[in-house]
């Protein structure tokens, strides 16, 4: 797998650390000169594409704008950190080639595309309960080794269903880590570029900059409960009838069966214990308070059983039902048209420099609003 072909792939030693440099040649012979046959879709950060090294590797290259990295050096230096990182559940970074005032991440290809799609119904794809669990308890590893299984402790800052993809067995492997800044050594900071997805943020993040590893904690919660209900948090639509999921579960646990929630695809199929579990981490790990989340590695506990869950504060009025992405496109503060980039393409996608105050107007008064979901009721 990946020979080091001495003729094809240089490194580079930076900080003692050590970057496998693809060539652009070689990652054009790859991938058939860019073909968009070869093009296996396009992101935030730019296009995506398949391509087959000399020596039989399958790769996934993803081209950057030049504009989401600071400088050649920097990133050179932040690739070598990241391709460092090996977890069963990270999707492998092989190196990056940085020529042609292009940049590139070579990434291992994976068979199954992302969790989103096989989740849409759009692919062929069919998730059956036991599936659905591995995937869950594997994001949950994968994003606990990001933040203590290593030498570096990152927050991902935009876990999300695109952002894990499925291997050919199904394993769930978790993509773009460290495309955003790799995380500070102090507990606690905050961070002035906002970079995470409408729909999955913590609202701490989003409102204040505020960033600790409970940030994907909570965007770890909104993808658990996906997984359970089948259903987008975030469709992408402009109609106001959006259905922000996690209020749904709380309205659905105080007022009628929490159990409504679970994908109707799966035909009562599923584990009910392990699928009560999952709903229950959802709504913890979303609870708005971040001391309130547990940690990543709690989080795995509860999932496989190890720990149980009593009671949780939660916010039923989080984003309020009057939430439309349409606010996000109005005026800003200062009521001025909207100075957060987005484009339509990527309404719901929120990539670079947003200031936490032009997102205030999104979060109503309804947040602050808290609520007790107590799990000991029968209905759960
Ligand atoms: N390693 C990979 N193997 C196979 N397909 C991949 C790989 N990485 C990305 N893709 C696919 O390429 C497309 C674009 O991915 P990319 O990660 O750039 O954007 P995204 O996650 O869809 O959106 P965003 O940039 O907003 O996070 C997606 O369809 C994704 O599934």
């Amino acid at each position: 797998m990946l020979r080091k072909d001495a003729g094809e792939i240089g490194t580079q030693e930076n900080e003692g650390l050590q970057t496998v440099c693809f060539t652009w040649r070689q990652l054009q012979a790859a991938t058939n000169n860019f073909d968009e046959a070869n093009k296996l879709g396009e992101g935030g950060f730019g296009s995506v594409f398949k391509g087959e090294l000399s020596d039989g590797t399958i790769i996934a290259v993803k081209q950057l704008s030049s504009k989401s990295c600071q400088g050649n050096r920097e990133f050179v230096n932040e690739i070598g950190m990241i391709s460092g990182l090996n977890h069963s559940n990270l999707v492998k970074l092989y190196g990056c080639c940085v020529e042609k005032n292009e940049l590139l991440l070579v990434y291992e290809y994976m068979e199954n595309n992302s969790l989103a799609l096989a989740l849409s119904g759009k692919s062929s794809l069919k998730l059956d309960w036991a599936t659905r669990q591995k995937i869950c308890v594997g994001i949950a590893r994968g994003i606990d080794f990001l933040h203590q299984g290593s030498m570096i402790r990152m927050v991902h800052r935009d876990i999300k269903t695109t952002n894990v993809l499925l291997d050919a067995d199904l394993n769930a492997k978790i993509s773009d880590f460290g495309l955003a800044r790799l995380h500070e050594a102090e507990h606690t900071h905050i961070s002035t570029r906002i970079a995470g997805t409408i729909g999955y943020m913590a609202p701490e993040y989003a409102l204040y900059g505020q960033l600790t590893e409970k940030a994907d904690v909570f965007s770890f919660g909104v993808v658990a409960m996906e997984i359970v209900s089948g259903k987008s948090n975030m469709k992408q639509t402009e109609s106001s009838d959006h259905i922000w999921l996690i209020n749904w579960a709380l309205t659905l646990q105080q007022t009628g069966d929490i159990m409504d929630i679970i994908d109707p695809v799966l035909e009562g199929e599923f584990n009910r214990k392990e699928a009560e579990m999952m709903i229950k981490v959802a709504l913890v790990c979303t609870n708005s308070s971040p001391l309130s989340r547990p940690t990543m590695s709690e989080a795995v506990q509860m999932l496989e059983g190890e720990t149980e869950i009593t009671q949780v504060l939660s916010d039923p009025g989080l984003y309020g039902n009057d939430w439309n992405i349409s606010k996000l496109r109005g005026t800003d503060t200062h009521g001025s048209s909207s100075t957060s980039g987005l484009t339509d393409q990527t309404a719901t996608t929120m990539k670079s420099s947003v200031s936490g105050a032009n997102l205030y107007p999104l979060y109503p008064e309804s947040m602050i609003l808290n609520s007790t979901v107590d799990f000991s009721s029968p209905s759960l």
